[in-house]
């Protein structure tokens, strides 16, 4: 029965790369994730001149609590958000000037409620060519902190971002959120800041947190639970079994709770310490579910519910738009493709399984990796399936076709 390796989490990487080089002394990242968002991350301290030590399994980093050795740098975020968002939050913290662009799919992607949280705490902060976008330049002088007010119904990213910059403050921040999504990433922020040294406190809407800065650590990155979902998602469809080690009770990623919409689909699901199993029993109910907390799995439910045996219905989930591409509308433009039945919303998804079941066809990736790993479950069962960019799956699990081809030998009788 596999037992399948994932890569280390997107999220966590980025978040132990930020605190790692926030912090006072040398931090050890273990298994981080080399994919192109992590590298993209790494290398954009790199640029603002930060210390980096870097072997396949470890890397370290030299922390500086007072910001980037460079004066001046030029940092280009590729596609991923944390990098665009995380970034220039840290540069804020130090002096110096420095320019932030990402790719063109980046440059699409908001980020106007951080960056003028930023400005509201006094960063001097300049977009330079559409508001709320890259490219900008951050003129940084240190940040004073103090009482801030967020929307972050867009994205939590721009929460995590300023909870991570509170302890480089000087007085510490008082984060006001009026809105929030994807609620359990700020919990992986919280939990992470602690093993750094720094405890936030809650008071009701306001997050506060101390000044004082971080203290370095040995840090032990775990299996990105999203890119799981790819393979519990294969377990359910095929009748197999897959276990992961490494995602069990203490996993600190909300997205691991897609295994739950798996066993109210009718998989067999296990989660103990050291690990989650799911077995597929042949049977597969539709479901109505709200995956505004894990939204990042909608595409891998939507790509396996032709599979059910009554409608798919996901809810919530309006920020998928405005992620990679815009997800509900190219999960159903695929879904359509091979011959089944959807029906989409301002902030939802429907998919009505035929009787004739779905058919093969070419793919659109739009450029996003979760297309392409979501639609190879598809493909687990329907011959056919291909795709027009497979490479992009680069941006989180370069390795990914292979570890799945061998998951297909073994699972796919
Ligand atoms: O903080 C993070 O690491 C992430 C938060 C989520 O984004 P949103 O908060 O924008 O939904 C998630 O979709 C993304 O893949 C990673
Ligand atoms: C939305 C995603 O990435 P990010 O927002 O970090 O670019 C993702 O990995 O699905």
């Amino acid at each position: 029965m596999p037992r399948v390796d994932i890569p280390g989490s997107k999220s966590i990487t980025a978040r132990a790369l930020f605190l790692a080089a926030a912090a006072d002394g040398v931090t050890t990242l273990l298994r981080p994730l080399r994919s192109d968002d992590t590298e993209g991350f790494a290398e954009g301290l790199t640029r603002l001149g930060y210390r980096l030590g870097r072997t396949p399994g470890a890397w370290q980093v030299d922390g500086r609590p007072q910001g980037p050795a460079a004066a001046q740098a030029e940092v280009h975020c590729r596609d991923g958000a944390t990098t665009a968002r995380f970034l220039p939050t840290l540069a804020a913290a130090g002096r110096g000037t420095y320019r932030f662009d990402a790719s063109a799919q980046m440059r699409r992607r908001p980020l106007l409620p951080l960056t003028r949280a930023l400005r509201d705490l006094g960063v001097d902060l300049r977009h330079e060519e559409v508001e709320g976008h890259h490219p900008l330049t951050v003129t940084a002088a240190g940040v004073e902190g103090g009482e801030v007010v967020l929307d972050a119904g867009q994205s939590s990213q721009y929460l995590t971002a300023l909870l991570l910059l509170g302890p480089l403050t000087r007085k510490g921040l008082r984060i006001r959120v009026t809105d929030l999504v994807s609620a359990p990433y700020v919990e992986i922020t919280l939990a992470m800041m602690r093993a750094f040294g720094v405890e936030v406190a809650r008071e009701g809407d306001v997050f506060v947190v101390p000044p004082g800065g971080y203290r370095a650590t040995t840090y032990a990155i775990e299996p990105d639970a999203s890119t799981a979902s790819y393979f519990f998602a294969a377990a359910a469809v095929t009748g197999g079994e897959v276990t992961v080690p490494g995602l069990g009770t203490g996993a600190l990623q909300g997205d691991l709770g897609f295994v739950e919409v798996l066993r109210r689909m009718g998989a067999e699901v296990a989660t103990g310490p050291d690990g989650t199993r799911v077995r597929g029993t042949g049977e597969l109910r539709g479901v109505t579910v709200n995956m505004r907390d894990i939204s990042d799995t909608m595409p891998t439910l939507a790509a396996i519910a032709p599979f059910a045996s009554g409608p798919v219905r996901i809810e919530d989930v309006a920020n998928t738009r405005i992620k990679e591409c815009d997800r509900l509308e190219a999960c159903a433009h695929n879904l359509r493709r091979l011959g089944v039945d959807v029906a989409t919303g301002p902030d939802w998804i429907e998919i009505r399984p035929g009787a004739d079941g779905p058919k093969g066809a070419r793919i659109t990736s739009y450029g996003d990796h979760r297309i392409v790993m979501s639609f190879a479950v598809t493909g687990l069962r329907v011959p056919g399936i291909s795709f027009d960019d497979p490479g992009c799956v680069r941006k989180t699990f370069p390795g990914f076709h292979e570890a799945f081809a061998d998951l297909r030998r073994d699972i796919v009788r």
